[in-house]
């Protein structure tokens, strides 16, 4: 039973908007016959451009396979998928951040973000304000000539958020990108992507498995169910966005609730 708490049924013509995500009736298997696996659906779900919806579940529901089908490197097995209006192409219309940086080791952090200015086709002129432009958006000033084992995971990561954001996407996808760092770390990249989405404005999809990752980071919490993931609850988040002090956000008698209510779904969601 999917407990819908969103604000209304949203017009029709929004989901052509730059930015606009809709899962419609959207079904996707693996394999077929005897070793198909149904890992997600039915699902329907509208993003309006600027939301930061975050995808929540038990392992194994779904979640990467909804982001995958967003990004466009699956086509549904079922249903239609479309981002700003049109079928998504991989790396046409959105930005992927892995749980690994990947970046390339042979390069730069200046060399790696180069490489996706000249991708999203930005003149070489540009390269140099905009390389700085973005590591001084994910706080990693000055890095540019650094060898990329010489700097840590955390900084690897924004450096991947950083590339991601070189292409000027109108949606950003992230696939538990903090999951291999430790709980400090975790909790300020947390705050920069936080603060990075914001500003941009542009729609954010996020997947973890943890409920106070969820609630800090979503305008929108949407609970899957276990394997093969619907939605379960679909929340809407009212914390203060911008610039303000994460600790007061989650220090907050309201954000407590909510991680318990989040919590409490994706447990009985996976029983
Ligand atoms: N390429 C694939 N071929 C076959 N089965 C797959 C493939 N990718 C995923 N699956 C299966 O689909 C189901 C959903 O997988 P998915 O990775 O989307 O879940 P998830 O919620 O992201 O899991 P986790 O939180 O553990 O990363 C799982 O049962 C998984 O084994």
């Amino acid at each position: 039973m999917v407990s819908r708490e969103t604000d209304g049924a949203r017009p029709a013509e929004d989901t052509g908007r730059p930015g606009a995500v809709r899962l419609a009736d959207v079904t996707h298997r693996y394999g077929e016959g005897d070793d198909a696996v149904t890992a997600v659906g039915p699902v329907g779900l509208d993003i309006e451009p600027g939301e930061f919806v975050v995808l929540v579940g038990a392992s194994g529901c779904g979640k990467s396979t909804l982001l995958r089908l967003i990004a466009g490197f699956e086509r549904p097995t079922r249903g239609t998928v479309t981002v700003s209006g049109a079928a998504p192409r991989p790396g046409q219309q959105a930005g992927v951040v892995f749980q690994q940086p990947r970046l390339l080791p042979w390069r730069t952090v200046g060399g790696n973000i180069d490489l996706a200015l000249r991708y999203a086709g930005v003149p070489r002129d540009l390269w140099e304000t905009r390389r700085a432009e973005l590591l001084h958006r994910v706080g990693l000033d000055g890095t540019e000539r650094r060898r990329v084992w010489e700097i840590s995971g955390g900084q690897q990561q924004r450096v991947a958020i950083a590339r991601t954001l070189a292409a000027d996407n109108p949606v950003l996808l992230l696939d538990e990108p903090f999951a291999a760092l430790d709980a400090l770390t975790r909790e300020r990249l947390q705050e920069d992507v936080r603060r990075v989405t914001a500003r941009t404005g542009g729609t954010t999809v996020f997947v973890t498995h943890s409920a106070d990752e969820a609630v800090f980071l979503g305008s929108r919490v949407v609970v899957l169910s276990r394997r093969p993931g619907t939605v379960v609850l679909d929340l809407p988040v009212g914390l203060p966005r911008g610039d303000v002090d994460a600790e007061d956000v989650r220090g907050g008698a309201e954000f407590a609730a909510l991680r318990a209510r989040v919590a409490h779904e994706v447990k009985a969601a996976a029983a």
